[in-house]
C-alpha cells in the first residue's frame, strides 16, 4: 500500500500559485507544455509522472535485520552493585550500594554486555570522578567503537539481504555515544565501504527513541525513492555517561548496556537475491507528550553526559501509549487507496490488543508492566521485549532491533498485523504498524 503516492500526485497537481501560469509568457507556456503530458496540463501533470515514476510499489519492508555487542565484558546483574562500588572505589557508600542492589533486584535484566573494562576504568579514573574533565577521554574511546560496533550488525544484515552493500543507497545512523565531524556515520561508511554517493543521515542524542526515528526515517526515504536500499544502524556505548555511583543515576546504572542494531529497508519492487520482506513497515507517527521536557534527558558537561530519568516515566508512557496506537492505525488507512493491504480498524479495549504482535522497546521493566496493563495485553504478547531486557538491558536506540530480531525468530507465531513502540526524551513517542507477510 504505498501511502505517499496519492499525496505526491495531490501536490504536484494543485498549483499553489495558479496567477503563475496565466503570467508567463505564451512562449514559455508552450515550453512547459511541452515538458508535460499529451493532454497540454504543463508541468502539473508532468510532474506527477516523474513523482509516480520516482515511487516505490507497495510499503516499505525490513529486509535484513542484524545485531551486535560489544565481546569483552559480560556483567551479570546480580554482581553488577558489588563491581561498580569496587571499581569505582566507592565501596564506603554503603546506604547507596544498597539501593542499586535493590533497583537491579527489579529490573528484570538477567545481564548487560559494555564497551568499558574494568583495565580502562583503572587507567582512566577521571571516568568516575565528577570533579575532574573527562569529555576528551570518553569521546577518543568511542569514535572509533561506536561505528565499529555499528559495523558488526551491519554486516549481519547486509548479508541476511543478500545484496551487496554498494548497493546500499541511503544510510541513517543513529547515536548518542559518539560526536565529531566527520561523524561517525561516514566512518560507518568507509569500514562498508558503501559507494560515495550514498546519502548519509546522522540521528544525534535521540536516546531511546532513535531506533524508531531511523525506522520512520528509513520508511519514507524507501517509499519515495524507487529503487532506495537504506541501511538504518544504530549503536550506543555507555560510556559516554558512566560515572561514579554518587552521580545521582542510579536507576541508568541498574538498566542501560552497550549494543548495536542494523536494519535494510527498502521498498518493492524487489531484486533477484534479496531477502523477501521480513515485516512491512505500513504506516508511523511520533507524538511528542506536551510539558514532559523535563521528565527524560542528557546533559553534555566537562565531565561526560549526565542523563536524566524521571520516576514519573513509566507511568507518562502507560497513561498516552493508547492514544498513540489509536492514530497510528487511523491515519495508516488511505480511504482511495489502490488496493494494498488494509490496516485492521482501531482496536481498543477488552483485550482487543492481543491481536496484534508487538515490538515494544523494553525501556524498563515497569514501562512495560505499565503497557501490558493499560493495554491489557495477555502475558506472552510483550515476550520478545522482556526476554531482550532479560538478556541485554536497555540499550536505547538499538533496542529496539534486538527486540524485531527476536520477533522475527518467531515469526511463524506471529499474527499478520503489529505495532512497534519506541519512547526517549521529549517525551517522545514513535509508534509504527507492521504486517507480517505470509
Ligand atoms: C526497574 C525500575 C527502575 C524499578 O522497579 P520498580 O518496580 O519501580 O521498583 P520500586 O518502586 O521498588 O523502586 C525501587 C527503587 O528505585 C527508585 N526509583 C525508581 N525509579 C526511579 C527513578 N526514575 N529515579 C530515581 N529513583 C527511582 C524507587 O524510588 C525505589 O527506591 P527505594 O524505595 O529507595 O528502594 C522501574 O521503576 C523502571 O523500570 N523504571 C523505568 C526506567 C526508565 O525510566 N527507563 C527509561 C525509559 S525511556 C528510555 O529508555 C530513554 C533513555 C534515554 C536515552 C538517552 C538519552 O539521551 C535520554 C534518555
Amino acid at each position: 500500500m504505498p501511502l505517499k503516492l496519492h499525496s505526491i500526485t495531490k501536490l504536484a497537481t494543485s498549483d499553489p500559485c495558479p496567477a503563475n501560469k496565466s503570467s508567463a509568457p505564451a512562449s514559455e507556456r508552450s515550453a512547459m507544455g511541452s515538458i508535460g503530458t499529451a493532454n497540454g496540463n504543463g508541468i502539473g501533470h508532468g510532474g506527477a509522472a516523474v513523482a509516480r515514476r520516482q515511487h516505490a510499489e507497495g510499503p516499505a519492508a525490513m529486509l535484513g535485520i542484524g545485531t551486535a555487542n560489544p565481546t569483552g565484558v559480560e556483567v551479570p546483574q546480580n554482581v553488577f552493585a558489588e563491581n561498580l562500588f569496587r571499581v569505582t572505589k566507592s565501596d564506603h557508600l554503603t546506604e547507596l550500594q544498597q539501593k542499586l542492589t535493590r533497583i537491579c533486584e527489579k529490573t528484570g535484566i538477567d545481564k548487560r554486555h559494555f564497551h568499558l573494562t574494568e583495565e580502562t576504568l583503572v587507567a582512566h579514573p577521571e571516568l568516575y570522578d565528577q570533579d575532574a574533565p573527562s569529555l576528551d577521554s570518553r569521546l577518543a574511546m568511542t569514535v572509533d567503537a561506536v561505528p565499529k560496533l555499528a559495523q558488526c550488525a551491519a554486516a549481519k544484515a547486509i548479508a541476511e539481504w543478500g545484496r551487496p552493500a554498494s548497493e546500499i543507497t541511503h544510510l541513517v545512523f543513529s547515536t548518542y555515544s559518539a560526536w565529531g565531524a566527520p561523524s561517525a556515520d561516514l566512518r560507518l561508511a568507509t569500514l562498508l565501504g558503501l559507494r560515495p554517493t550514498v546519502n548519509r543521515t546522522i540521528l544525534s542524542l535521540h536516546g531511546c527513541y532513535g531506533g524508531g526515528r531511523a525506522l520512520g526515517l528509513a520508511r519514507e526515504l524507501a517509499e519515495n525513492n524507487r529503487g532506495a536500499r537504506v541501511l538504518v544502524a544504530c549503536a550506543e556505548i555507555t560510556l559516554v555517561c558512566f560515572g561514579g555511583p554518587d552521580g545521582g543515576n542510579l536507576v541508568g546504572h541498574a538498566i542501560f548496556g552497550d549494543g548495536a542494531g542494523a536494519v535494510i529497508v527498502g521498498a518493492g519492487p524487489f531484486r533477484d537475491g534479496e531477502q523477501s520482506p521480513i515485516f512491512e513497515m505500513v504506516h508511523a507517527t511520533q507524538t511528542t507528550l506536551p510539558k514532559t521536557e523535563h521528565v527524560l534527558g542528557m546533559q553534555v558537561s566537562g565531565s561526560g553526559v549526565d542523563f536524566h530519568l524521571a520516576i514519573q516515566v513509566p507511568t507518562l508512557i502507560g497513561q498516552n501509549v493508547e492514544r498513540c496506537l489509536l492514530d497510528a492505525f487511523r491515519g495508516g488507512d488511505d480511504e482511495d487507496d489502490d488496493g494494498g493491504a488494509h490496516l485492521p480498524s482501531p482496536l481498543s479495549g477488552n483485550g482487543k490488543w492481543n491481536e496484534l504482535f508487538w515490538a515494544v522497546h523494553p525501556g524498563g521493566r515497569q514501562i512495560l508492566d505499565n503497557i501490558d496493563k493499560v493495554l491489557q495485553l495477555e502475558p506472552e504478547k510483550l515476550g520478545a521485549s522482556r526476554h531482550v531486557l532479560r538478556e541485554y538491558g536497555n540499550m536505547s536506540g538499538a533496542t529496539i532491533v534486538f527486540v524485531l530480531d527476536e520477533l522475527r525468530r518467531r515469526r511463524s507465531l506471529l499474527p499478520e498485523w503489529g505495532a512497534m513502540l519506541a519512547f526517549g526524551p521529549g517525551v517522545t513517542i514513535e509508534t509504527m504498524v507492521l504486517r507480517c507477510p505470509r
